[in-house]
């Protein structure tokens, strides 16, 4: 069709760079749309918010502020790699690469619900993904199968975990530092608060006992088919139930690892590391599996970032098209 814009008020350089060809996705706060780069036919994955919609005037652009921030850090072969960024002043555009086998949501779909072997592979480079994310003081807080991402149609693949809209970035809060000066005047409630106060990483364990359950069970583990509790009150009692005709195979150390993440202390629950060391990760084979996959991703371009940080990469706009 004409060389000119699919899609109204798009950054004139982006149009003249690529060809928008259809939506693969809609995220909370925006939508996913596949694009082809006109010089190399190279297929990648555009995601725009625009600065207006909800949650609030204000909140969509620091959103998208902070998740451009995280993706401009962020280098793991399990977590999506972005390949340029464009604004206007009405949205934002992300240009990341292109997961071919889409979202784990639509695999568990298709196939009811995943083989153990296969949940164990793809769980423990999710496990990876988010203790890298927490090492960097970076909270995903919105893990679910729609924003994890298979790299193939083959069942033994990567996996990348994407979309950094809701995710919050640690950094020093004055209450952390009021709790290292002396205490002698300080409150009760500076402390007592504390334990409570804002988001910890503990939410993302709790997501992947939720990810790891729909994995196995084909079913998200707090539903509307629970006659007696709400969702709400389900997930704050931790109620919750493997029911048998879709547990029968799986194994007791897999339910076992899910218990300790679905618990509803977060002081109690399973950390990153806690779950990397449970027996049913302890599994040589997979691992060997997992880690040829991450480390044949890795030996791929190198990603933007390393590239500029080797200093030899000119920013993305200007670069000439990659082989
Ligand atoms: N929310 C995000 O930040 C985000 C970021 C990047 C994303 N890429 C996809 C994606 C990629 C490939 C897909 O293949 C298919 C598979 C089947 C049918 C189809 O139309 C596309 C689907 C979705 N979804 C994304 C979401």
């Amino acid at each position: 069709d004409k060389m000119g814009d699919d899609q109204p008020n798009l950054p004139l350089e982006f149009s003249k760079k690529y060809h928008i060809a259809r939506k693969i996705g809609t995220g909370v706060c925006g939508e996913v749309k596949l694009a082809i780069e006109k010089e190399t036919c190279k297929k990648v994955a555009l995601k725009t918010i625009n600065k207006h919609d909800f949650p609030s005037i204000g909140t969509a652009t620091r959103n998208a502020e902070r998740e451009i921030e995280i993706l401009k850090k962020i280098d793991h072969p399990c977590l999506i790699k972005t390949e340029d960024f464009y604004q206007t002043e009405d949205s934002y555009y992300i240009v990341l690469e292109y997961v071919e086998g889409g979202e784990l949501f639509g695999r568990i779909k298709a196939k009811k619900q995943l083989e153990e072997e296969i949940a164990k592979l793809y769980f423990y480079q999710m496990l990876k993904a988010v203790e890298y994310l927490h090492n960097n003081g970076i909270i995903h807080r919105d893990l679910k199968p729609e924003n994890v991402l298979l790299a193939s149609h083959d069942d033994i693949c990567l996996i990348k975990i994407t979309d950094f809209n809701q995710s919050k970035i640690l950094e020093e809060s004055s209450l952390m530092k009021t709790l290292c000066g002396t205490p002698t005047y300080l409150a009760p409630e500076v402390f007592t608060h504390a334990a409570t106060v804002g988001y910890t990483k503990a939410v993302d364990y709790w997501s992947l006992g939720v990810l790891l359950f729909i994995c196995l069970g084909g079913y998200p583990p707090f539903n509307t088919e629970c006659s007696t509790m709400s969702v709400r009150e389900q997930i704050i009692n931790g109620h919750y139930r493997f029911i048998p005709s879709q547990w029968k195979k799986v194994s007791n150390e897999a339910k076992d690892l899910i218990k300790k993440l679905l618990v509803v202390d977060p002081e109690k629950r399973l950390s990153v590391e806690e779950a990397l060391a449970h027996p049913w990760l302890k599994d040589d084979e997979m691992r060997n599996n997992a880690n040829q996959l991450m480390q044949l991703e890795t030996a791929k371009i190198p990603a933007q970032k390393r590239k500029a940080e080797e200093g030899e990469g000119e920013p993305p706009s200007k670069r000439k098209p990659g082989p």
